[in-house]
């Protein structure tokens, strides 16, 4: 992240800022000691902001009974939450208006509330954090454009002019002012008491994927909850012609966040409700959709007026006629304006079909070498040609021919000569038969982008279901099911198998000397060792806090060979040395080993006996492997010299 040097700048003094209240509620957050009452009182003196505040307070937490004085508007919300609301209300009444000709003020926090109320709302559904600081992050997430406005009133009209899909604005404001929206947002947060994971995430909201965020964490599920909240809110301003564009990358972007289309449907109004009542609470005007968001989901690509001009088709004209083919080419593509492409017979045709992919076949009944009707049954043959729409031109209607062209698969006939209105009718069915073909094939090809995300997104699903997401080992489920499946095996073949419990010495105090971060690093470096040393067969898993388990399949080996195992893994840990940057740190571990034995009910029993073990071996004065057999513990030197296992 980089956030922008105000003061190298020059520009401190002209950046937005809030006044009045606000400000006196951002200096008073500063101390550390101040109280709810004394920010209670600040904010009585403002009673925009305290009708504001309680509205907010009865917005999130629908359910609960409904606040009706300040100081219980400041618990519910939350001191950081009511700092960051008055700061975006106070920015809000300052710069309804200003000197940037080419900024619309009032677009842009119509805009900015719709982020905000998208945030608030998406919040609700994921859970990720509180609705309120989220609808604070949304609502000055893009202040930078703002103070940009601000600051460099006519140089930023002309930047905005300049946008295109060939340069980013923030590329623009790089190369025009050395700076960007989102560095200064940042910097404006940073100042405003922002904590530090929504300032993080907000810098990258337009480029999630180039934050660096560890899949899964808490900024990483923010940033992309920003980006969803941003495009909810460009949809909502963009022009009419383009809204259709937009619709299914929102509905992919639900998805993400396990809302099928349909509930993304409804909460995109129920986002547009809220966004019309705030609006109308801050002052701000906001826009209506033509239709509710779910219905504009549902309706198909809208139709042109002018259908048969406005949509040239591929059509091949077969006609062995030349005058007749001549005459009927200049009314498609002359009068109708298709694009024609023409064969004197059948065989000719079926090369050229294959050649230009029509989208309507016109073909003469009666021709030489291959006729109409052999034509259509070899088109019909290929799998492209499915999906063709055949008309037949005929001077013969008679019934029983008519049924024979249906049988060999015409869609429509039209009969010669050729009346231009009825020609052009029919032509318009075709039409509309493309259409249908055309909108069924993108919501295929739709569902199957879907198919492939839901595929990655379950795939992604299993892995944080499983895995332990500090040192990246299999988390206590996975090891618990591989422990069942490894019993069942065992039971039903007779082979030996045995568990091992390991536990890091004394390792509260390694967080109490150098800080919970090193204790996390030395759980991640004791994890490298577990996986390197483990031996094929072996399933590993961190149980929780400092102990991981280790489920040994003993197959045909001995079962002295877990113990020397165990006291390998041991000796490793002890002798290696973990370096973290200063620090070197020397850590032991005590394991406690138990084999299947026949009495065994269960593989409880099994980690049971084995947690005995290594109770044991933290009693003997840790650093050590101990085994339960039969009821007795015995220290590993003891068992490896004389093993009093009988395998
Ligand atoms: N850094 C870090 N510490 C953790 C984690 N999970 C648990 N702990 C800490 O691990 C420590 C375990 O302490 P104890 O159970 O007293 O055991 P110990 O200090 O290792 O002592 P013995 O096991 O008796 O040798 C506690 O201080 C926990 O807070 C974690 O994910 N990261």
């Amino acid at each position: 992240m980089k956030v922008a040097d105000i003061n190298q700048l020059n520009i401190s003094s002209s950046l937005p800022s809030p006044k009045g209240v606000a400000l006196a509620l951002l200096e008073a957050c500063r101390q550390e000691d101040v109280t709810i009452s004394e920010i209670t009182k600040l904010i009585q003196t403002d009673p925009a902001l305290s009708g504001r505040l309680i509205q907010r307070a009865n917005a999130t937490k629908q359910t609960a009974r409904a606040v009706s004085s300040i100081s219980d508007a400041v618990s519910r919300v939350g001191l950081t939450a009511v700092k960051q609301l008055a700061m975006g209300f106070s920015l809000i009444d300052q710069y309804q208006k200003g000197s940037s000709q080419g900024f619309d003020y009032q677009e842009f926090w119509s805009h900015s509330l719709l982020m905000a109320i998208a945030m608030q709302e998406l919040g609700k559904v994921t859970r990720v954090t509180a609705p309120d600081e989220l609808f604070a992050c949304g609502l000055m997430m893009r202040i930078g454009c703002l103070a940009l406005a601000t600051i460099y009133p006519d140089k930023y009209s002309e930047i905005l002019l300049q946008q295109s899909p060939d340069i980013t604005l923030s590329q623009l404001e790089q190369q025009y002012l050395q700076t960007d929206h989102n560095e200064l947002t940042a910097a404006m947060l940073i100042n405003f008491g922002f904590p530090t994971i929504f300032v993080e995430s907000i810098y990258y909201h337009e480029t999630p994927d180039e934050s660096g965020f560890s899949e899964g964490s808490r900024p990483y599920q923010i940033v992309h909850l920003l980006y969803l909240a941003k495009q909810i809110a460009d949809f909502a301003v963009t022009e009419e012609s383009t809204r259709n564009q937009h619709i299914s990358a929102l509905i992919l972007l639900g998805g993400k966040i396990g809302l099928d289309t349909e509930t993304f449907g409804a909460f995109i109004d129920q986002i547009v409700q809220e966004w019309h009542a705030w609006g109308a609470i801050l002052k701000i005007p906001v826009m209506d959709f033509p239709l509710p968001f779910h219905k504009m989901m549902n309706a198909s690509a809208p139709r042109p007026e002018n259908a048969t001009n406005a949509a040239a088709l591929r059509i091949l004209l077969v006609e062995d006629d030349p005058t007749s083919l001549i005459l009927t080419k200049e009314l498609l593509a002359n009068v109708l304006g298709h694009t024609v492409f023409t064969s004197g017979d059948g065989q000719q045709a079926l090369a050229l079909a294959m050649e230009v992919l029509p989208h309507i076949v016109i073909t003469d009944w009666m021709m030489p070498v291959m006729n109409g009707l052999e034509l259509i049954r070899s088109l019909r043959a290929t799998e492209w040609g499915q999906n063709l729409y055949v008309i037949m031109l005929t001077s013969i209607e008679d019934e029983e021919e008519v049924i024979k062209a249906f049988d060999a698969g015409v869609d429509d006939y039209v009969t010669k000569p050729i009346n231009i209105r009825a020609f052009r009718a029919r032509l318009r069915a075709a039409w509309h038969y493309r259409q249908l073909q055309e909108s069924w094939e993108r919501d295929r090809e739709q569902l199957k982008r879907f198919a492939a995300e839901l595929a990655v997104t379950n795939r992604k699903l299993e892995y944080f279901a499983l895995t332990d997401m500090l040192t990246e080992l299999p988390n206590r489920r996975s090891g618990m099911e591989a422990l069942a499946e490894t019993w069942s095996v065992a039971n039903r073949s007779g082979q030996l198998m045995a568990v091992m419990l390991l536990d890091i010495d004394h390792f509260k105090a390694i967080n109490d000397s150098y800080g919970h971060a090193v204790g996390d690093k030395v759980l991640k470096e004791i994890s490298t060792i577990i996986r390197k040393t483990a031996r094929k067969g072996d399933t590993f898993c961190r149980m929780g806090g400092e102990e991981f388990l280790v489920v040994c399949q003993l197959g045909n080996s001995d079962a002295k060979s877990v113990i020397q195992f165990a006291e390998r893994l041991r000796q490793q840990i002890s002798q290696q040395q973990i370096n973290i940057g200063e620090i070197h740190i020397q850590v032991t571990i005590s394991i406690g080993v138990a084999l299947k034995e026949s009495g065994m009910k269960s593989e409880d029993h099994l980690v049971n006996a084995a947690d005995k073990a290594l109770y044991a071996a933290k009693n003997a004065g840790r650093n050590r492997v101990f085994l339960t057999f039969k009821n007795r513990l015995l220290a590993a030197p003891s068992v490896i010299a004389k093993p009093p296992i009988k395998t």
